[in-house]
């Protein structure tokens, strides 16, 4: 049965968790009483269409409806999840626990995306304390995965080993934060930054620009990808960590930063740093430099995949998790009886868009080579099968564009195995979004040792399995298309 989330407040945060239950097959309820709400919650849901899907090489399951409720009641009465987005005052979102609880299953999740306020604190004057935890998360939310999950002594931790699980299910990393602290783990460094980054201006030191260029050039990235102790570990050189610390431990005693001291937020700092923001990006709308963001984020990310490394690492885990779950299939044995194999369903990723606005003609062949590894898989020749030092080479490749298809947009590929005998294996892929064909590949490709790096007959297994295939899809039409080279009419 679908599980339904009840958003309160969906604003910037609330409409990022209401994209991420969405696309990931959760009904969702939003309670907000801005008129203008469920235009912001259409747009950021725009942007996480385009974005999120294509992180993976699976599809995400049927998106979730969503609704909006003028009764808080209604909106709870049900929910599995109830996330809580309101305003950062205290007072507000204790007022707003217990109307939520008045009305809401007492096992539900009661998360608070609170950025710095104690779950101790959140609990006090609640119904039922126990339901309320916080699970922080980072904006853009349908795209980052971290949530501090922070419980208490009074929490019941049976609800929040819940959470846990289903934000894994969503592709979500919860970092549960052992001991309550104000603005939890992440926060604390944002603040520190931040900080140093308001004095910085305030002394006529550096712009905002100067300030973003700082991380972005540099540390931010590798931040991104090793975070501080393992960044400092590898800066002490073959010494390491002990190395670092001799080195720049006595800096701490040194001027390096103000962190003791906050500048006063007066009119004119405030004055000062808006107008270097507006003349640094103000030729973006916000709109443009959150897609801006999402390239960029899913481009990071993907390249994280790559390496099977951080951010990437968990991406590649939820790949195996969505895969299964939309069945696609691995081994001959699964195979049904009387079509063509499917070896390819998943979101256009950002990443594989160019200037003209569509998938770019590169990444149609990366999608076929896709399909191809698939069905080599499908057939026997899978990872143990290619460490024991047997394999597929290409040979030959002649691809058809016929239409284009967009970023977030499902593609799927369908497989007719031409001729699948001795070290040749004659493939025929057609690619479509939706019934709508968009291209067809023709590859031809030889079995290799990868010892002798030379053509080589296949096990007999694999021989066995594609020749099973070949023959199964000889009783089907022969695909327009089949055997063309590129010419003129
Ligand atoms: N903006 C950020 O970068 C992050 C914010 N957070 C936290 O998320 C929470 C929400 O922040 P934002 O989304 O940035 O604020 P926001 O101002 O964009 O959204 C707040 C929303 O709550 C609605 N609201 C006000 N009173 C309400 C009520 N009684 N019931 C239901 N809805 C109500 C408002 O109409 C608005 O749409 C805060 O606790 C904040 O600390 C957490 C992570 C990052
Ligand atoms: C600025 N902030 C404290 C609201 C930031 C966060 O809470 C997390 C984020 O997304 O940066």
């Amino acid at each position: 049965m679908t599980q339904v989330a009840a958003i309160i407040g969906g604003g910037v945060i609330g409409g990022g968790w209401a994209a991420r239950f969405l696309l990931n097959g959760w009904d969702v309820r939003v309670f907000d009483p801005d008129p203008e709400a469920e235009r912001k919650i259409g747009e950021v849901l725009a942007n996480a269409r385009r974005s999120l899907p294509g992180l993976y090489e699976a599809p995400l399951p049927a998106e979730g409806r969503l609704s909006f409720h003028s009764e808080i009641s209604e909106a709870v009465t049900g929910a599995a999840w109830i996330q809580e987005s309101v305003p950062e005052q205290l007072a507000m979102k204790q007022k707003v626990y217990r109307a939520i609880q008045a009305h809401c299953d007492p096992a539900a999740v009661l998360g608070s995306s609170t950025s710095g306020f104690k779950p101790s604190e959140l609990q006090e004057a609640a119904l039922r304390p126990a339901q309320i935890m916080v699970c922080h998360p980072f904006n853009p939310v349908y795209l980052l995965p971290l949530i501090e999950v922070v419980p208490t002594e009074q929490s019941d931790i049976a609800i929040v080993a819940r959470a846990e699980d289903m934000l894994r299910q969503m592709g979500m990393y919860p970092l549960r934060v052992r001991k309550e602290i104000d603005a939890h783990i992440a926060d604390r460094f944002l603040e520190a930054v931040w900080r140093e980054a308001l004095w910085l201006i305030k002394d006529g030191i550096a712009t905002t620009e100067e300030i973003d260029n700082a991380i972005r050039y540099g540390f931010g990235i590798r931040w991104a990808q090793m975070g501080l102790f393992e960044t400092y570990r590898v800066a002490g050189g073959e010494a390491g960590m002990r190395h670092f610390m001799a080195q720049f431990g006595p800096a701490l005693k040194w001027p390096w930063t103000k962190l003791m001291d906050v500048p006063e937020f007066t009119d004119d700092l405030v004055d000062m740093i808006s107008d270097q923001s507006d003349a640094q990006s103000g030729m973006h709308s916000i709109r443009e430099l959150e897609r801006i963001r999402d390239n960029n984020l899913v481009g990071m990310m993907r390249a994280l995949k790559a390496q099977d490394w951080g951010a990437g690492a968990l991406l590649k885990g939820q790949d195996q998790h969505l895969s299964a779950q939309a069945g696609m299939v691995r081994h001959v044995a699964d195979l049904q009886a009387g079509g063509l194999t499917e070896t390819l369903r998943r979101a256009v990723p950002l990443d594989w868009t160019d200037y003209n606005g569509h998938m770019n003609e590169a990444r149609y062949l990366q999608a076929f080579g896709d399909a191809t590894d698939r069905f080599m898989e499908i057939v026997g020749c899978d990872a143990a099968y290619i460490a024991s030092g047997g394999s597929y080479f290409t040979a030959e490749t002649h691809i058809r564009h016929i239409d284009e298809v967009h970023a977030g947009k499902v593609i799927r590929v369908e497989t007719y195995c031409a001729e699948g005998v001795g070290k040749k294996m004659h493939l025929f892929h057609k690619m479509f979004e939706g019934d709508r064909l968009l291209a067809t590949g023709e590859h031809m490709l030889i079995h290799v040792s990868l010892e002798t790096r030379k053509a080589s007959a296949p096990s007999a297994q694999v021989a066995q399995n594609l020749e099973r295939i070949a023959t199964a899809h000889r009783a089907l039409a022969r695909p327009e298309g089949l055997g063309r080279s590129v010419g003129r009419k």
